[in-house]
């Protein structure tokens, strides 16, 4: 099985690149920059990263960022991801960025998306890696901040292909979001949004019935509602379930109590991805292979849930046909 894993091309689509900041690259940046971070090895952060929810995730997660301050930063830790594709056979990546949480520390739009861009222009260059960026909206702060940080990024629109929504679930529903998601829609980006990772089902039905999302990012607690789960199934609206970080985020307590099996054998759209690798204990063939060695996967289901990522994904059509052959040729 992990033969499989490894050999078969994927596409990742949800990942936070300030989420694939390692601790090497967090101490470089941190001396660099002259900024002060709270461990005094690379131990002391590895012990740190013992999360109980989502919430004491994200506190040291956004103080992580503080480091990335440069142009050249960005594209430094895009490129160690890209990295990791080249490694995982990620072929096709669809990355989140925070841009707010790097603008409220005084740090240009501009920067943040360009050394981003760069690093994906030679990914491609180098690697033949297709990418897409989506940047999404921090939902503890205000929609008003939210279309703030659109109108930002209205200067690179052609940079980025969609809008999402991550940060603090509970008590931050889709619904706060309302207006800024029909303004993004109105100007042609795709949307997702975070929804039903901590949050109970509702969410998933706002991001749907209220934002008009093409993907729900998590999405596992639509287990919880026959007619959710119907709906889900029907549209074949795509999940982007990310196993270890729902393990290390205490969604579920283990691996063996995922319930990604359920959802896929339901006939749900289901993909695995990575989240935030450098806190959640690995890159995206690791989650995989966690997977595997807890649930009763089958060949096929691995084979599914990849193909689900190409189709899932932004891609134009031609492209995702493309890449699906080559899935199918790997399997011959
Ligand atoms: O898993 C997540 N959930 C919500 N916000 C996030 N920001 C980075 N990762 C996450
Ligand atoms: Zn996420």
């Amino acid at each position: 099985m992990i033969d499989l894993i490894k050999k078969l091309p994927k596409a990742e689509l949800h990942l936070h690149i300030e989420g694939s900041l390692e601790p090497e690259l967090m101490f470089r940046l941190a001396k660099k920059n002259n900024i002060d971070i709270p461990y005094k090895d690379i131990e002391d952060v590895r012990n740190a990263y013992n999360f109980t929810n989502l919430q004491t995730f994200l506190d040291i997660y956004y103080a992580g960022a503080n480091v990335l301050i440069t142009k050249d930063d960005f594209y430094d830790l895009t490129w160690e991801y890209i990295l990791k594709c080249v490694e995982d056979n990620v072929i096709h990546t669809e990355i989140f960025f925070d841009p707010q949480t790097h603008t409220a520390r005084g740090i240009a739009f501009e920067t943040v998306i360009t050394g981003i861009k760069e690093a994906l222009a030679d990914a491609k260059e180098r690697y033949g890696i297709t990418s897409g960026i989506i940047m999404c909206f921090l939902r503890h702060l205000s929609q008003q901040d939210a279309f703030d940080t659109l109108e930002e990024a209205m200067a690179f629109k052609e940079d980025i292909i969609g809008v999402g929504l991550d940060s603090s679930e509970l008590g931050n529903p889709p619904s706060k979001f309302t207006e800024v998601f029909e303004k993004a829609k109105e100007a042609g980006f795709k949307l997702v949004a975070h929804a039903g990772e901590e949050g109970d089902f509702s969410y998933i039905y706002e991001a749907l019935d209220l934002l008009g999302i093409d993907r729900i990012d998590h999405g596992v607690q639509s287990i919880h509602s026959d007619t959710l789960m119907q709906r889900l199934k029907e549209e074949q609206i795509p999940l982007t379930v990310c196993p270890n970080s729902n393990i290390e985020l205490k969604v579920f307590e283990d691996y063996k109590a995922h319930n990604i099996k359920e959802l896929l054998d339901y006939g749900l759209n289901v993909s695995v991805n990575s989240d935030d690798p450098a806190y959640f204990k690995g890159y995206i063939n690791q989650n995989f292979i966690n997977l595997c060695d807890n649930l009763p996967l089958t060949e096929n289901d691995i084979v599914t849930l990849v193909k689900n990522s190409f189709r899932s994904s932004f891609i134009d059509d031609d492209l995702k046909q493309a890449y699906l052959a080559k899935v199918d040729h790997v399997l011959q």
